[in-house]
């Protein structure tokens, strides 16, 4: 737990000592309300202290118990659910802290909103109380063995029976295997699949459909179900606690009832009736998730960063050559350069993650009312940021982990779990090229719109200022002039606008458009990024803007959004030069910034990660403790794995003895 207990020593004491800022405030902020700092905290206590919430050991258990142990922590957790009545917030965040991925996660966010976005009322009041009291669990089935980014693609099929007013979900190939969905190994009762609709002969494409696959009796497959896990992944405990699964049909049949209708429906007697609605909104649990994945990156980089940080303040090496103390590793600049970025993308993601999830919330009220002008922006935004803030993330991990020297290497640090937990965001959910060429595809389209005079609006309003942005130049003079948000601003526009307009007139030279964009697609990802890092530096400096109180608060939000620009700056210059948004000296001027931003980051580092928090159990780090006192824990947590139960490991007699006399033996001769 925090410091502050009976009898503990804060290492890193002197460290809050410097801080320039009101950090309980900075909680607050970083949060979004002190409620929301209130409920987290209780949450984060209640299961840090409970022992069946456990997590140390966890990358030392076999696969079986790993599975078995998240089948407990996820009834135990339901249970304390249910006896503390907790509201749907607070169960969220028990979850959130209970920190083990498992079936759960997708019963509650995909199974459930994908019956919510594309069942019929009756088909939600049938199945929702269900799903809410776990009398049924779910998952999404969608991806197959041959398919997974190509969703046209699938081949699982449904085909309407009007004589017995059924579809028969069937399997016709290995590759239509569906291979993936979380839960589904060997928790699940239940899955929406995704499937090919057949009905009258003609093939309507993919919908989805609410399978029964267990027993609810005895939890075995239902026949004609082949179910199982997919084996192992990636790292020591990490997303091994998931029954990632296959699934084929032999022939299954459901009632008709159990297509999702809300879209689209079949009659009785095999008529096919589309609504009036777009068809990507068979998308829209995707889209949903994909909203919650950039909210969950934020998290997992300031773990990371936390970590990160209070290690590097504690942590010495070398020192002065006069003799003295040896130097904190934080203060050491190449350190801070490679560090304070990434704590700076932590709160540029939790802020963008803020304002996507109300760009979603409006956009489903608009839905609601039939108006599906904001659908394209909702799938823009949530696909791009998605792909950005997942790979930012999983890399800012990996540096992390450097960043803490052989340590960092050690499964106690948390951070080889935590990345290897966390990598497959950039994949699952949509792989994130593929995402990002939808944005480029969308970015194109309203280039090619702009001549026509239509004016783009939402985050590709900037685009409608082509005339200007097309042939501006920086005004910064002094390395000072990059702390204006204007400054700032419109060299981001200038850059995305130009790439995509150079872009799209390189693909105009193609034989066809359909060639230009295949040719072209790694300029068309540079130019999705460009674009999405201009709406999280826009979304910041929209923040900062805001009224924000707590003494100092706002200066050091000011100082991460500086941070987080100028570092892109200085990360893409190759962009900004060849586009010639502005010069080599402006460039030279924004990194000089940079420098000045990083020292005065410095003493307020670890605050700016206490903001976070987060309770040791939580972060599950020996290295980023709140109190610093890392060499006893790292010590102590050696002597905990199992190769340490014995002084004489098992298989010395077998392996070892035997070598050994052997030497001995050829000693003698
Ligand atoms: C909470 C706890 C978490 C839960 C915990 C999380 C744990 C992890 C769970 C992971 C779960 C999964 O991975 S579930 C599986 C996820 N699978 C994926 O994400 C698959 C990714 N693939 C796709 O989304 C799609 O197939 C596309 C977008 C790549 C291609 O689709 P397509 O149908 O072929 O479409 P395409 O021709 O490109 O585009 C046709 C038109 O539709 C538009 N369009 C495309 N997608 C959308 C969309 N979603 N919404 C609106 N519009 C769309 C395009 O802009 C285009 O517009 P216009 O040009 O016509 O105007
Ligand atoms: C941990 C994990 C959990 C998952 N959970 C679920 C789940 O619960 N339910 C579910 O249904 N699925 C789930 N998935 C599946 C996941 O959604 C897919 O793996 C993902 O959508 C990527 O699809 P793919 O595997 O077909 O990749 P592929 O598309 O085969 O990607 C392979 C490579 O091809 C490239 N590529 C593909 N298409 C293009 C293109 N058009 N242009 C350029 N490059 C391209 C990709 O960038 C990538 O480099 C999960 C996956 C993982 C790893």
């Amino acid at each position: 737990m925090e410091a502050g207990g009976a009898g503990e020593v804060d290492h890193l004491a002197g460290e809050r000592a410097t801080a320039q800022f009101d950090v309980d405030h900075m909680k607050v902020a970083w949060a979004g309300s002190r409620h929301a700092v209130d409920v987290a905290d209780r949450m984060a206590r209640l299961v840090a202290s409970d022992p069946v919430f456990r997590k140390d050991n966890r990358t030392m258990l076999p696969r079986k118990e790993l599975f078995k142990d998240t089948l407990r922590k996820a009834a135990h957790a339901w249970k304390r659910i249910v006896e503390l009545r907790l509201t749907e917030e607070e169960a969220n965040l028990l979850r959130l802290y209970v920190d083990q991925p498992g079936y759960v996660d997708l019963h509650w966010g995909m199974f459930v909103p994908a019956i919510k976005g594309q069942g019929t009322e009756e088909q939600q009041k049938k199945w929702l109380p269900l799903a809410y009291k776990f009398q049924i669990i779910g998952c999404y089935a969608q991806t197959e063995l041959g398919h997974g980014s190509n969703v046209q693609g699938l081949e699982t099929t449904a085909t309407f029976d009007p004589k017995t007013d059924e579809f028969v979900m069937h399997s016709p190939t290995l590759t239509s295997s569906k291979w993936w969905p979380g839960g589904l190994g060997k928790a699940s009762t239940h899955a929406v699949v995704y499937a090919r609709l057949i009905t009258e002969g003609k093939d309507y494409g993919i919908h989805g459909f609410i399978v029964q696959l267990r027993s609810l009796e005895d939890h075995s497959p239902l026949p004609g179900v082949t179910l199982g896990d997919i084996g192992g992944k990636f790292g020591s405990g990490a997303y091994n606690s998931m029954d990632n699964g296959v699934l084929r049909f032999d022939h299954v049949r459901i009632p008709r009832d159990q297509m999702l209708m809300r879209l689209s429906q079949v009659t009785k007697e095999g008529k096919y009736v589309h609504s009036n609605v777009p068809k990507q909104l068979l998308y829209g649990t995707m889209v949903f998730v994909r909203q919650t994945i950039v909210a969950d990156a934020s998290k997992a980089l300031s773990r990371a960063t936390c970590i990160a940080v209070r290690y590097s303040a504690m942590r010495k090496q070398f020192g002065p050559q006069t003799g003295g103390p040896e130097t904190q590793v934080l203060n050491y600049k190449t350190q801070q350069s490679r560090l304070f970025p990434l704590l700076a993308s932590a709160y540029a993601f939790r802020f963008v993650g803020e304002w996507l999830k109300w760009l979603y919330t409006d956009v489903t009220h608009k839905l609601e009312a039939k108006d599906f002008s904001t659908l394209q922006e909702a799938h823009a935004c949530t696909a791009g940021l998605k792909a950005v803030t997942t790979s930012a993330t999983a890399d800012g991990i990996e540096e992390c982990r450097k960043l803490c020297g052989g340590h960092g290497y050690l499964n106690s640090s948390g951070l080889p779990e935590l990345f290897a937990t966390y990598v497959p965001a950039c994949t699952y959910e949509g792989d994130n090229v593929v995402l990002l060429l939808q944005v480029a595809r969308i970015l194109m389209k309203t280039v090619s719109q702009l001549a026509s005079g239509k004016q783009p609006v939402g985050t590709m309003a900037y685009m409608g200022n082509v005339q200007y942005l097309m042939q501006c130049k920086c005004g910064v003079n002094t390395a000072e002039d990059w702390l204006s948000p204007a400054a700032i601003r419109e060299v981001f526009e200038a850059r995305a606008l130009r790439m995509a307009v150079n872009c799209a007139q390189n693909i105009n030279r193609a034989p066809s458009q359909e060639e230009g964009l295949y040719e072209l697609s790694p300029d068309l990802l540079e130019v999705a990024v460009a674009h999405i890092q201009l709406i999280i530096v826009t979304k910041f400096i929209e923040k900062v803007e805001q009224d924000i109180p707590g003494e100092g608060v706002k200066e050091q939000l000011r100082n991460l959004c500086n941070v987080y620009a100028l570092y892109l700056v200085h990360k893409h210059l190759g962009d900004f030069l060849s586009t010639g948004c502005m010069t080599a000296r402006q460039g030279a001027l924004a990194n000089q910034q940079l420098g000045k931003l990083y020292a005065q980051l410095r003493p307020n580092a670890v605050a700016l990660v206490d903001a976070f928090n987060y309770t040791d159990h939580y972060l599950g780090s020996v290295l980023g403790r709140y109190d610093g006192n890392v060499y006893p824990a790292l010590y102590d947590e050696a002597w905990k794995d199992p190769l340490n139960d014995s002084p004489v490991p098992d298989g010395y007699r077998e392996h070892l003895r035997p070598l050994l006399k052997q030497q001995l033996k050829l000693s003698r001769l």
